[in-house]
């Protein structure tokens, strides 16, 4: 599969803080590539530097094969960008604003009419009249992303979209990310590592300057260790006494307990143990390795 990005050696310094320091990264098209860090990392400088409105110190990037110069909008018609925060003229309705989008960006007006119906449709603001100051987060987000999407870009670049979304608007987001990546390649930043759990299919770290991992979110759990396991008891008695006995597992709620790292012959052991002292359990089940043990093992370290 072609990279539709690639990143080489990228290095970007403000005064005497280098916040990007040789950079590598090479992403295929057909991808929701999640891009984690903390804050302050260095996401959105890279994603500016993408776009060629940062100027990189050092190294180089290649959209669709196409080296990107500072200062250029050549290689931009094949990104739409989602910036954290989008504007937008809040006395306009989202169709009126796609219009307006479409008329900049040179397009016919049969091209404009159906692209923004299309595209409102998919974010769910087909049927909306009202103007956009009286707007949500939420749905200034998904109407950020129609107009990402307007010239359909072969990548999407979103920064932080679902950070300041509660619940359900961060739900909505991921929906629409997931519906478009056929048709075009998603990166997408964030320090929610939930989110990237559900929809990206590679991920990721920027940490201090470098690219510490980059991998398939599958590969990512296969290599990783478990997390230990969980028994959750039938009642809440058992599962004291059980505790009393085993002291490292860790009480969550009324009927679970947990031990982490534990191995599978811990686990073996435990059932074992259970089923000499005739104490009824609902499950027991080793835990999936989360992202966010990843993520606190990778700034503990600074690399896996
Ligand atoms: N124009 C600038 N001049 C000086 N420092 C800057 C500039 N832009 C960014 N920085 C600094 O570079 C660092 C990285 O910023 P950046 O916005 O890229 O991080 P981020 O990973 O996107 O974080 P966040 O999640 O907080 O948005 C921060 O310490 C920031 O203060």
């Amino acid at each position: 599969m072609a990279n539709i990005l690639e990143i080489n050696n990228l290095t970007k310094s403000f005064g005497s803080n280098k916040i990007l320091d040789g950079i590598n990264l090479q992403i295929p098209s057909g991808t929701i590539y999640g891009f984690i860090g903390k804050n302050g990392a260095g996401k959105t400088t890279t994603m500016k530097i993408i776009l060629g409105l940062l100027q990189a110190d050092e190294g180089e990037v290649l959209v669709n094969g196409e080296k990107v110069k500072f200062g250029q909008s050549e290689t931009n018609k094949y990104m739409g960008y989602l910036p954290d925060v989008p504007e937008f003229y809040g006395y306009m309705t989202a169709k009126e604003y796609l219009i307006l989008c479409g008329k900049i960006t040179g397009m016919s007006k049969i091209q404009i009419k159906k692209r923004s119906d299309e595209l409102l449709n998919l974010v769910g603001l087909g049927d909306d009249k009202k103007k956009i100051k009286s707007y949500s987060r939420g749905m200034k987000q998904r109407l950020g992303i129609a107009q990402a999407l307007l010239n359909k870009p072969k990548l999407l670049l979103c920064d932080e979209p679902t950070s300041a979304l509660d619940p359900l608007g961060r739900n909505d987001v991921l929906e629409i990310l997931e519906k478009i990546k056929d048709e075009t390649t998603v990166i997408f930043s964030t320090h929610i590592l939930s989110d990237v759990e559900s929809i990206c299919d590679h991920v990721a770290f920027l940490n201090g300057g470098k690219i510490v991992l980059n991998e398939k979110l599958v590969d990512l759990k296969k290599i990783r260790k478990a997390d230990g396991f969980e028994i959750v008891f039938v009642n809440h008695e058992d599962c004291v006494k059980f505790n009393q006995d085993y002291m490292e597992f860790e009480a969550r709620g009324d009927k679970t307990l947990v031990l982490k790292n534990g191995s599978q012959e811990d686990m073996l052991f435990a059932m074992g143990n259970l089923a000499e002292r005739k104490i009824m359990v609902e499950k027991i089940e080793m835990l999936e390795p989360s992202l966010d043990s990843l993520f606190m093992e990778v700034i503990d370290d600074g690399a896996i």
